[in-house]
């Protein structure tokens, strides 16, 4: 059987020579690390269900700036597929309203965390770009 697709953006929110990775604070996936964002609602574009899942999360605002990828992974309930974009944060500020925990990581230390399973493609396109 068809496994179930699941349409998500993630933020690959980019300062200086950093990329903000947070891990998760809840569910299925607690403790794992991810990069921002969720799902993306019916009528919604990427880019709109991107600016809505960080400011729910981060309570920030972003500027998207450019496509970098998308992951393709088979969990074992559910496909997922990641539409991933170079973002910014307007203000510096953020602030953790659903995460553990956030990192700005850097090309030496951007494996060191845990990341999601389907997060290694995403690591490997920021590693073959020139984003960090
Ligand atoms: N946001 C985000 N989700 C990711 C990443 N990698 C990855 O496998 N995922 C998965 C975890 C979730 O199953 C799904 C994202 O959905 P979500 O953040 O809305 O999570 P959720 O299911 O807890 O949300 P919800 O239904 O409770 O609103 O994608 C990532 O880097 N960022």
């Amino acid at each position: 059987m068809d496994l179930k697709r699941v349409e998500v953006v993630a933020a690959i929110i980019v300062r200086d020579d950093s990329v903000l990775a947070t891990e998760r604070g809840y569910g299925e996936f607690e403790g794992w690390w991810e990069f921002p964002g969720g799902k993306v609602d019916e009528g919604e574009t990427p880019e709109q269900a991107l600016v809505r899942e960080i400011r729910e999360e981060l309570n920030a605002s972003i500027s998207v700036e450019s496509y970098l990828c998308t992951a393709e992974y088979d969990y074992s309930t559910f496909h997922l597929s990641m539409r991933c974009y170079v973002c910014k944060l307007i203000d510096d500020e953020f602030e953790l309203l659903e995460h553990h925990a956030a990192r700005w990581l850097n090309s030496d230390n951007l494996r060191e965390v845990k990341w999601l399973p389907a997060d290694i493609q995403v690591v490997e396109a920021i590693e073959a770009s020139n984003v960090i």
